[in-house]
């Protein structure tokens, strides 16, 4: 083992993630009825996070809780970073006398159960509820998602520690990971490290605006908790696969429950590194065959990078499952990352400027990530072995141009 892969592994052992080799399950989508009714008590839901992802798994989750009400509590709580917003005169529910100044975002999305700033145009079910203050929406909450931009982890977990139940349990579906000192570690590690719990993944080829609408797509949730927790009440319905695909699978939203919470996480940050480099491609012109090529290279680093550096990450995670090759799909066909990046070539300017300029607030996560990823490996001596994250990495600071790509496939 090299020592950045023993680095890596302790940190593993640190967060309470140790992954074993068991099998990925996969379930019924009657798997409410899998989960014994000997419970007094139901979970309560939080949401950590309302962006243009977080408002669409809200929506699923809400929609859930209302469906599963033997399970759950009804009522989901969306925390919202509080900011002013202006509805558009343009907008269906707009009155002069309401909405003639700015108005705070989560009073809005209660008012018309709409994200009206990210996630606009999409009914949100009325069991879902914003609320600004994140130390009351996960308050009593037994199961909270995380779903933020990845530059914010880390302070929101702050916040909250020491303010969540102690036998809590998380899904993570944010799409990054976390550069230090230290090495690397998944935001699922992160969270578990930081609040005490134990936090496992979801990710897919998940384009929110597409999910939102309800257009038939699938995920992959990662689960594999160690043996170690904070017991849950019994009074509680155990938490199992069976309990998560009951909160997250709908009709139009496939669930994949697996135990590879390294390989499911990873999947989703690298294939933003990945859909710039599409982007790139396209931006220049080069055609569908230029950029299978930058996609048939992307998954091989992918892989490559999950194995040498997480000893629980799978092979099989990448080319079987939604968060592996079909988040890679559709990242590099629909995704902001590679409509930033191609229009940062087509209009010859910075990419950042193109990201505020189009996305209104929402945020690219594979910039950060490809000077992420690009960090570990130089302190590492392998940027050698990953070609094509390094190129994007040394485009974007403009230490290349985006004609070398072709030299590194
Ligand atoms: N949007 C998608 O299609 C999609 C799909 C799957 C996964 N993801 C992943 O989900 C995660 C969340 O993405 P998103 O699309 O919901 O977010 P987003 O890109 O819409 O980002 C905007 C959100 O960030 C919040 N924010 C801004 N400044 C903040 C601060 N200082 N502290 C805390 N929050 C702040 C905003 O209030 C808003 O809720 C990301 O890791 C992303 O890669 C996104
Ligand atoms: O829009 P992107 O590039 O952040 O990608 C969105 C999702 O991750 C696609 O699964």
């Amino acid at each position: 083992m090299s020592s950045s892969s023993r680095a890596v592994a302790r940190l593993s052992r640190v967060a309470g993630h140790i992954a074993t080799s068991k099998p990925s399950t996969r379930l019924s989508s009657s798997s409410a009825a899998a989960i014994k009714m000997t419970h007094t008590r139901k979970h309560k839901v939080a949401i950590i996070g309302s962006g243009n992802w977080g408002s669409a798994i809200a929506k699923i989750l809400a929609e859930n809780t209302k469906q599963h009400t033997d399970i759950f509590e009804p009522e989901v709580r969306m925390w919202v970073f509080e900011e002013d917003y202006q509805l558009p005169s343009s907008h269906a529910a707009y009155s002069e006398s309401e909405h003639s100044k700015p108005r705070k975002l989560s009073e809005l999305i209660n008012q018309l159960h709409e994200n009206v700033k990210y996630l606009p145009g999409v009914p949100l079910p009325e069991n879902l509820v914003a609320d600004p203050s994140i130390l009351s929406a996960v308050k009593d909450a037994s199961l909270l998602i995380f779903n933020v931009p990845h530059q914010f982890v880390s302070k929101i977990c702050d916040q909250i520690n020491g303010n969540i139940l102690p036998y809590a349990r998380a899904i993570s579906c944010i799409k990054g990971v976390d550069v230090s000192h230290e090495g690397i570690s998944l935001f699922s590690d992160v969270i578990g490290r930081k609040l005490g719990i134990y936090c496992g993944a979801l990710s897919g080829a998940n384009i929110a605006s597409e999910v939102a609408l309800e257009k038939f797509s699938e995920t992959t949730i990662a689960y594999d908790p160690p043996g170690t927790l904070t017991p849950l009440p019994e009074e509680f319905p155990v938490i199992n696969h069976a309990l998560w695909k009951s909160l997250f699978h709908r009709p139009y939203f496939h669930v994949s429950m697996i135990h590879d919470v390294a390989g499911t996480s990873l999947g989703g940050a690298l294939k933003n590194v990945i859909a710039i480099a599409a982007g790139f491609v396209d931006g220049k012109g080069w055609g569908d065959n230029a950029k299978a090529a930058v996609m048939r290279v992307g998954i091989l680093e992918m892989r490559k990078f999950g194995l040498m550096f997480f000893d629980s990450c799978k092979s099989e995670t990448f080319t079987e499952e939604s968060c592996g090759v079909a988040d890679l799909i559709t990242s590099c066909a629909g995704g902001r990352n590679h409509k930033c990046a191609k229009l940062s070539v087509l209009q010859k300017r910075p990419i950042e400027e193109i990201e505020n300029e189009v996305l209104n607030g929402q945020k690219l996560q594979g910039t950060l990530t490809a000077k992420e990823v690009n960090e570990f490996l130089k302190a590492r001596g392998k940027e050698d072995d990953f070609p094509l994250m390094t190129i994007v990495h040394k485009i974007l600071i403009g230490q290349a141009k985006v004609e070398d790509i072709p030299h590194v496939i």
